[in-house]
């Protein structure tokens, strides 16, 4: 069994692949480096290997490794930034300066469409990312996600204020809302929408229609629907870490 982690800016998402087959035995989110150590006691086979990425400081991602070595005796394997990895080449002037969760979403995006390709990740931040036919990554872009749009609103107006069930609830329609949550809600929404198609049509001015979308992320549901011809992947930066970090 190995253990994969993605230690993203909010939350860390988890999960347990069968070493030889690769089938997913378990898998989930969680909000601190204690709840994943409580969800991986909790499973019924202790995992025997570990990899992760990170976007958080070396500190952070230091503790946690000690944290796993600890408590499972794991030697943790944490992927690196690289220039190059499985054909596809890093295209920031300064490669480590790339996010490794970028860097491991369009490994793994490039990888499933064998061609040019467009990967947006929604979570924390929204990012765009494009490669080329021949693997060479072109840039990306970087923006506010949904939890940043809506706590930006939230804290820096007096008169929008709204819970998280509401704010749920506003979200079965995107028609022009008629209470504040729903204003705010439908509203980031329709700015992750337009950044989607924007993205969209600058990956049509490089390529036609000879490229393949991957959206993935927490939010990447709530931008489907600007991208019809898009491949959801939940599991993308996953696929990435396992080309980043072969584990033999
Ligand atoms: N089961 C879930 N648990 C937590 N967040 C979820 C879940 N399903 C959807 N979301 C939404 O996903 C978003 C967080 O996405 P994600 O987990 O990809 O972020 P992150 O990894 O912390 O951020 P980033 O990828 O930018 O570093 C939040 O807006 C949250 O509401
Ligand atoms: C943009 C985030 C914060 C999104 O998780 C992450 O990819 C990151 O910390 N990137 C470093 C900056 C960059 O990619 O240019
Ligand atoms: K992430």
């Amino acid at each position: 069994m190995i253990l994969e982690l993605d230690c993203g800016n909010s939350f860390i998402k988890w999960r347990v692949i069968h070493a030889a087959q690769g089938a997913v035995v378990a898998g989930g989110i969680v909000d601190s480096d204690q709840a994943l150590v409580a969800a991986v006691m909790a499973l019924p086979e202790a995992p025997k290997r570990c990899r992760l990425v990170s976007v958080r400081s070396e500190e952070e991602t230091a503790g946690l490794s000690a944290l796993l070595a600890q408590h499972f005796g794991l030697n943790v394997v944490v992927a690196q930034p690289a220039k190059e990895v499985c054909g596809v080449r890093n295209g920031y002037e300064d490669y480590q300066r790339l996010g490794l969760d970028r860097w491991l979403a369009l490994l793994g995006g490039y990888h499933l469409a064998g061609g040019a390709c467009l990967v947006m990740d929604f979570g924390t931040a929204a990012k765009a990312d494009f490669v080329s036919a021949d693997g060479e990554h072109l840039g990306g872009f970087i923006c506010p996600g949904m939890p940043l749009m809506r706590s930006q609103l939230r804290t820096h107006t007096r008169r929008i204020r709204y819970d998280d069930a509401s704010a749920e609830r506003a979200l079965s329609s995107l028609a022009p809302g008629r209470s504040t949550v729903e204003a705010v809600e439908r509203g980031c929404v329709h700015m992750l929408q337009g950044f989607v198609r924007s993205q969209l049509e600058y990956a049509q001015g490089l390529w036609g229609d000879d490229f393949t979308v991957l959206l993935t992320g927490g939010d990447a549901l709530l931008v489907q629907e600007a991208a019809p011809q898009a491949r959801v992947v939940p599991d993308l930066v996953f696929v990435g870490l396992a080309m980043a970090c072969p584990l033999d």
